[in-house]
């Protein structure tokens, strides 16, 4: 398993601010490395505050948008512009303000998509853009900088839900029917797939988030708290404020 570390920032702001800085960061060291850089986006409250703050600092204009691949963990299942997608809220924060090449911003497919209204055949395609994104001969999914995830009170990451059966789907996307947070139709990238990215950061603010947060970084199950079953290959990051980190073990604060 990967290396976990936590982060604690003092309020929300300071944590989406922070956030925004470590991604602009990990996408130009990316491009130094590699030429090019990927990061898939989450949806919720505190991602679209990132979002928000990566449009509005200076350093942005560092990275080359046009060498960023954006793909999605999970997309509420609603037709294409719905202000409720995830991918509207990303677009209206973010994308729509850097000069990305728009054949590298993946969205997840709309209810009103060529696939049709029909979560399963919209994660399939998914499933087929990713393949088409990967290294040929080689994986099924494409390299994955960093992959950012919202965590939910209950503990649910993208659109993987406490005791959900997609917890033991492995195709790398599926839809999800009968999700607890509204829409109750959604298509989510699934652990397998989630757990192949070299970074992945849970990023959590607020009191309502510190049960989930605790319990999952003191070794919770990861079908019953799915934030406890996702990790990057290389590196795991709790970017957390300190409501939300109020009931993670001292010792746990400053793991590396
Ligand atoms: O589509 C979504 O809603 C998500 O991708 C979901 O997993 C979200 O990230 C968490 O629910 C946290 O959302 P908040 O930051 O709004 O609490």
């Amino acid at each position: 398993m990967s290396e976990a570390s936590v982060a604690v920032h003092a309020d929300a702001d300071l944590l989406a601010q922070a956030v925004a800085a470590r991604l602009l960061v990990k996408l130009l060291d990316a491009q130094a490395d590699r030429g090019e850089a990927s990061v898939v986006l989450t949806g919720g409250r505190i991602a679209a505050a990132v979002y928000r703050a990566v449009a509005h600092l200076p350093a942005r204009d560092a990275v080359d948008w046009s060498r960023v691949d954006v793909w999605w963990g999970d997309e509420r299942f609603l037709p294409g512009g719905d202000p409720e997608r995830n991918e509207t809220q990303a677009r209206a924060a973010l994308l729509d303000v850097v000069p990305l090449n728009p054949a590298r911003v993946h969205p997840m497919p709309a209810s009103d998509g060529p696939a049709g209204n029909d979560p399963e055949a919209a994660a399939a395609a998914y499933a087929e853009e990713l393949a088409r994104a990967a290294r040929p001969g080689h994986a099924v999914l494409p390299h994955f900088d960093v992959l950012m995830l919202g965590v939910g009170e209950d503990g649910h990451v993208a659109s993987i839900f406490p005791e959900h059966p997609v917890h033991y789907e492995s195709r790398p996307c599926s839809a999800v029917r009968g999700s607890p947070k509204p829409p109750p139709v959604r298509t989510t990238l699934t652990l397998p797939a989630i757990n192949t990215a070299e970074e992945v950061w849970l990023v959590a603010g607020g009191a309502d988030k510190a049960r989930a947060v605790g319990m999952a970084l003191a070794g919770a199950g990861p079908v019953q708290l799915p934030a406890a079953g996702v990790h990057g290959v290389g590196r795991t990051r709790w970017l957390l404020d300190r409501a939300a980190a109020a009931d993670v073990p001292a010792r746990l604060r400053s793991l590396r």
